[in-house]
């Protein structure tokens, strides 16, 4: 009898270890559970886990909606890149969740897929308002109906997202259901 969520297979996540030689960043909508499916799958695979959202708060020593309401979202826009550089710097292997505009900023692209795997967290819009509407620390939703902005939202940051190296479904399931895919996702491209 299986009891909770399935798990990776041993030897898959051992396969992925051994062949693994840069981060993996997980991209995708605000919601869809980059930083806590991001901490399991580093745990999974037994390698470091980084937030960039927190290294930026760390950086900038204020909050996310402070850095919004002081300096308004380009100054974000900016720090995050800058952030997401340095963490590129070092290839070794980790998992580092990034903020869900990150992305969709060309520069900050461009640094991803050019030292780490991309992966595309996706959800669909009942799943993402659903979670997203767990607290208030967003500042792009303070303002109007959440549903609409997320709908918006989605559809204009899609075509950034796709350029990531991998596309995995974030469903209703455990996160452990998306860990699991991610591994046979990197068992299958690496
Ligand atoms: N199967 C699941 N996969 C991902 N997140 C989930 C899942 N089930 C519930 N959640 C919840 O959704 C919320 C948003 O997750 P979070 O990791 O903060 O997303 P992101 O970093 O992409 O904005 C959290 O409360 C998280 O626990
Ligand atoms: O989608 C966005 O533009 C943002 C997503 C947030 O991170 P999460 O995707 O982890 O919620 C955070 O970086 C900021 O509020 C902006
Ligand atoms: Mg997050």
């Amino acid at each position: 009898m299986t009891i909770g969520a399935p798990l990776p297979k041993d030897d898959t996540i051992r396969s992925v270890q051994a062949r693994l030689r840069r981060p993996l960043v997980l991209v995708g909508m605000m919601g869809v559970g980059k930083s806590t499916v991001g901490r399991k799958l580093a745990a999974t695979l037994e390698i470091p886990f980084a937030d960039a959202d927190d290294e930026i708060v760390e950086a900038a020593n204020m909050t996310i909606p402070e850095i919004f309401d002081r300096f308004g979202e380009d100054y974000f826009r900016d720090g995050e890149r800058r952030v997401i550089a340095r963490m590129m710097d070092s290839r070794r292997p980790r998992v580092i969740a990034t903020g869900g505009g990150a992305f969709v900023t060309q520069e900050t692209r461009a640094l991803i897929l050019e030292s780490a795997i991309a992966i595309w967290l996706d959800s669909d819009c009942d799943t993402l308002v659903e979670r997203v509407s767990r607290n208030d620390r967003r500042p792009l939703l303070k303002d109007g109906d959440t549903r609409e902005i997320v709908r918006r939202m989605k559809s204009d940051r899609e075509p950034a997202y796709a350029e990531a190296q991998l596309h995995v479904e974030s469903g209703t399931g455990p996160h452990a259901d998306t860990v699991q895919r991610i591994v046979e996702a990197l068992d299958l491209w690496l």
